[in-house]
């Protein structure tokens, strides 16, 4: 038996998985027999077969059920005639590897690129300007002034984003390029098949004819060995070639477990640039931005006075919860018909707000940072004025009106009934030497990071 309706099948993938996913992915699929409840799926390459079962294969089977076939698991198969589909080389892979070498090119397919994900959309404030500095500088594809570009900072903060923001200009900008996109997950995939199938030789040509390689992630191979190491060689070999080498990762390398001394030195040769956790300013920009973009979907809806500043002082863990917030928000007003006010914010926004005010406490940073600074907690909080216990308490006053939402008043009660002005002058005093301190500003960051792990 033959699958019915498949026409019918890819429009409706069409609407879930969008239209960049839809022509990488579903297109080029060629429906095969139907036995048993298992539909055969006809894919040009291994490797795609297993990008789209891993990826899309739920989606797919519910879209085959829901139109009337009984289908209970997917099969994909090689397929040995060339599609009309399948001879074109996927948009995505264009979008990075216009001009590929042809050895390479038939081979080459690289991560969907987010259409959202520009330089033009990416909203810079304090915590990124080196990092977005940093990315435009390789995505002008000049010749290799650092390598590799080592981006890193925690989740949700937009290193994906500046990834894509590169691979997407420098296509604009040198279509000639051999751009090659991937996560290091995908990187690792690609190995373990290539060994599997007894096609090293192909993996690697594929990898060391690229111009750029970016790879998203790279935490992901730690404690990989073999992955590891092909990694390893890849690199050398690209650095060699003085061909450009972008990575991202949720960490410095000094700092990846797990990580080979060798992997971890290559890495560390480049230039390394930080995404630092967000500041208010910086949500608040982001937030502004992310309401342009849902006007386009419900231009009749009007935002509150206060309701972004509100969002960004509250919700401070990840630009990702933030836009989702916003996002749900937009949703929301338009179904039952209201304005966006601090009520509406109120009511549909109380999980993500309680889970953002449960995040941290001023228990845990005082805990952190008398922890840090080796100090007892009860001499942080209680009244000695030594140094080196007046500095450690200032930090933890600073870090409790940066990342709790709590007033002065009660953030002084909280460290041994202090009256809210020497929290006030505490505050500002790390704000200056945040400036001219660099173990200071160092501190900040590592206490920083380790509270909203
Ligand atoms: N500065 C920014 N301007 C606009 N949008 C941003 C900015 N930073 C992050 N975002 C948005 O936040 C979301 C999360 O960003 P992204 O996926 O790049 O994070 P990430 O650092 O790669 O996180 P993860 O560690 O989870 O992989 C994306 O939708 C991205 O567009």
């Amino acid at each position: 038996m033959t699958l019915d309706h498949w026409g019918e099948i890819k429009e409706r993938l069409l609407k879930t998985v969008g239209q960049n996913n839809y022509t990488t992915w579903i297109e080029p699929l060629v429906p095969g027999a139907v036995e048993d409840g298992i539909v055969t799926l006809k894919v040009p390459t291994n490797f795609f077969g297993n990008y789209v079962s891993q990826n899309f294969s739920d989606l797919i089977l519910h879209e085959i059920n829901a139109t009337g076939t009984d289908a209970t698991r997917l099969n994909f198969a090689l397929n040995q005639q060339p599609t009309p589909a399948a001879e074109k080389p996927a948009p995505a892979a264009r979008q990075t590897s216009a001009a590929a070498k042809p050895a390479a090119n038939s081979q080459l397919s690289t991560a969907p690129l987010d259409p959202r994900f520009s330089f033009d959309n990416f909203v810079v404030g304090k915590p990124n300007e080196l990092a977005h500095a940093a990315a435009r500088r390789v995505a002008e594809g000049g010749p290799v002034t650092f390598n590799p570009l080592f981006l890193y900072g925690g989740v949700g903060l937009g290193k994906t984003h500046l990834m894509h923001a590169i691979a997407r200009e420098l296509h604009e900008r040198k279509p000639e390029m051999n751009v090659l996109y991937l996560s290091a997950e995908q990187f690792m995939y690609r190995f373990v098949q290539a060994l599997r199938d007894r096609k090293m030789m192909d993996f690697k040509e594929i990898f060391r004819s690229v111009d750029v390689l970016m790879v998203d992630d790279v935490q992901f191979i730690a404690g990989k060995d073999s992955t590891q190491e092909e990694f390893f060689h890849t690199f050398n070999a690209l650095v060699d070639q003085h061909k450009q080498i972008i990575i991202s990762a949720d960490r410095a390398p000094g700092e990846i477990k797990d990580l080979e001394d060798r992997v971890k030195s290559r890495l560390q040769c480049g230039l390394i640039v930080d995404l630092h956790p967000t500041d208010y300013e910086l949500r608040l920009g982001i937030l502004q931005s992310k309401v342009d973009v849902q006007r386009k979907t419900y231009p009749d809806l009007e935002v509150a006075d206060g309701v972004l500043e509100f969002l960004a002082h509250r919700i401070t863990s990840n630009v990702r919860v933030l836009e989702g917030a916003l996002t749900r928000l937009f949703a929301f007003a338009s179904l039952v018909g209201r304005e966006i006010d601090m009520g509406l914010t109120q009511d549909c926004l109380a999980d993500v707000l309680r889970a953002s005010e449960r995040k941290i406490s001023v228990e845990e940073i005082q805990r952190k940072v008398s922890d840090h600074y080796n100090i007892r907690l009860s001499d942080m909080i209680g009244p000695k004025r030594l140094r080196s216990y007046a500095r450690p308490r200032q930090v933890a006053m600073y870090l409790c009106k940066q990342m709790t939402s709590r007033s002065l008043p009660e953030i002084g009660r909280r460290f041994g009934g202090r009256d809210h002005t020497t929290v006030m002058h505490g505050v500002r005093r790390i704000e200056e030497l945040k400036v001219s301190d660099g173990q200071i500003a160092e501190d900040l960051e590592l206490l920083r990071r380790a509270l909203e792990s």
